[in-house]
């Protein structure tokens, strides 16, 4: 029988009584591991081999686990200093008794908390007594970390290796080991005689330009075969999500809008009927930007209508805030706090010029705001900006176009809460389910936009709007409770490689 080399040498590096670890037979093969490992399962494929795998323990001890094992554990010092004070007789006073163990620092702690749980003593009151029937010279725990500093790994018990790992005297690291043991048909094989064949695994550019390629054989492949798992670049959940968000809207209708991150206080706050003064508008929540730190253009007629919504309001009923208003402070740059300022521009008819009703526009992009880092927050996030643009809205419209879309991402448990926004009325929070904890999530903020805000853009039919989290989306789909995991330095990569987003 012809064989490729490898699969040859493994074969005759195997036994047929006692299972051989791979490492070991590599060596013997003169192979690298994992060529070996390959001809391996390509054996085992064919049922010349058996391969078995196991997982095996490593123990090393730590540096604090290393420093106990030449001088002593610190509840020994302290039972030692303890039965020298008298502690096996009377309570002692115990600060005599720490000052004379010698402990400091945090090794006092230390002492003081296995002291009690191995029962050398009580601590009580400020008090400790010793008792005299301990035996910490024969600590299981110390004599588990010398029999893994002498590699005599068999002697230790069990749980003190737990208790040892627990107190970070020691580190566990787990290997996966495969062995392999001729099988009937490998002896059979092997007797009738095996000879290595010239077949090549790899195709290499001297090959193809001498010619040589078209004579020799090639191995076969194996697509069964354990291989190294390679993870390659690809593209994050988060816009994984976006873009099936994106192709969802685009279904339902909608148009994409686009515009940018940096802009105007005026696209942002003003047209949204925000009083200047409103609290949400002070630099601790929206980013400002310090060069430039003025727009240079905004339509002057739109401008002043804006201003006099804010002064006087709107109709013949209008109240207005009668707060102050600038154009200085309209003309201010900060970081988008939120994309409404796109669904501004789109609506004044900025961007791309008037639009009739009905209109259907959407974003997902990412907005910025001051918050305090925690696992639902932080300092920038994707927003599902969106709004309808008809005759006669109502709030059965907004509850249907949720409904409708978050149902395609398997939510159907949503629930509207009353809410407030300056620019619509009225409003609604939305919330979801989160699938691991059972908590109320929230998800999104929408309304119907205010007289107040249409009425200077021009807009003379109904606008319903949203802003939705992507990131929010994304935990109620796929269960994860800190967004910390997805974004950042502290991410969860094997989450970010493993996580599938099904279109
Ligand atoms: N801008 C709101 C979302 C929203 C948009 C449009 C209308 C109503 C609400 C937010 O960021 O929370």
């Amino acid at each position: 029988m012809k064989r490729p080399q490898a699969q040859v040498a493994v074969l005759q590096a195997a036994d047929s009584d006692e299972p051989r670890r791979i490492d070991e037979v590599a060596e013997a093969a003169d192979l690298k591991p994992e060529a070996a490992t390959r001809a391996a399962f390509e054996l085992e494929a064919d049922g010349l081999l058996a391969v078995t795998e196991e997982t095996v323990e490593h123990y090393a001890l730590t540096d604090e686990g290393t420093q106990y094992v030449f001088e002593s554990l610190p509840e020994q010092d302290l039972y030692e200093a303890a039965v020298d004070s008298g502690a096996d007789e009377e309570p002692v006073q115990m600060g005599q008794v720490i000052g004379a163990s010698g402990l400091e620092g945090p090794a006092v702690d230390i002492a003081l908390s296995n002291y009690a749980r191995k029962g050398y003593g009580a601590i009580d009151s400020g008090e400790i007594t010793a008792d005299p029937d301990a035996k910490p010279g024969s600590d299981p725990e110390m004599y588990a970390l010398e029999a893994v500093a002498d590699d005599r790994l068999d002697e230790a018990d069990a749980d003190a290796l737990d208790q040892l790992e627990r107190r970070g005297l020691l580190s566990v690291s787990e290997e996966t080991v495969r062995s392999v043991l001729l099988t009937d048909e490998g002896v059979a094989a092997l007797d009738a005689g095996v000879e290595a064949a010239e077949t090549v695994d790899q195709l290499t550019a001297e090959m193809l330009t001498s010619g040589e390629w078209a004579d020799v054989e090639f191995t076969e492949y194996n697509v069964e075969a354990d291989a190294e798992d390679v993870s390659h670049g690809k593209e994050h959940i988060l816009r994984q999500t976006a873009n099936r968000v994106k192709d969802t809207l685009v279904g339902m209708g909608f148009q994409e809008m686009q515009g940018p991150h940096v802009d105007a206080q005026f696209w942002i706050n003003d047209c949204l009927f925000m009083p200047q003064d409103h609290p949400a508008r002070t630099h601790w929540d929206q980013f400002a930007l310090e060069r430039p730190d003025e727009i240079k253009e905004l339509p002057a007629d739109l401008v002043e209508r804006v201003e006099s919504a804010h002064r006087e309001g709107v109709g013949p009923d209008g109240e207005g805030y009668h707060s102050p208003w600038a154009e200085d402070v309209a003309r201010g740059l900060d970081l988008r706090g939120h994309t409404t300022s796109l669904s501004m521009r789109y609506l004044s008819g900025e961007e791309i010029g008037e639009l009739e009703p009905p209109k259907r526009f959407f974003s997902v992009e990412k907005v910025y705001r001051n918050d305090t880092l925690d696992p639902t927050h932080l300092l920038e996030f994707f927003q599902i900006e969106g709004w309808v643009m008809a005759e006669d809205l109502s709030v059965r419209d907004l509850m249907g176009t949720f409904t409708e879309f978050y149902e395609q991402f398997g939510i159907t448990d949503l629930e509207f809460k009353p809410h407030y926004n300056p620019y619509t009325e009225p409003s609604f929070e939305l919330f979801g389910t989160h699938p691991e904890t059972g908590d109320v999530v929230e998800v999104g903020n929408s309304g119907i936009f205010r007289e107040e805000v249409l009425s200077p853009l021009g807009v003379d039919c109904d606008v319903m709007a949203w802003g939705l989290s992507l990131e929010r989306l994304l935990m109620l789909m796929y269960g994860f409770e800190d967004i910390r995991d997805v974004h950042g330095t502290l991410c969860d990569l094997e989450l970010l490689r493993t996580t599938e987003v099904l279109h």
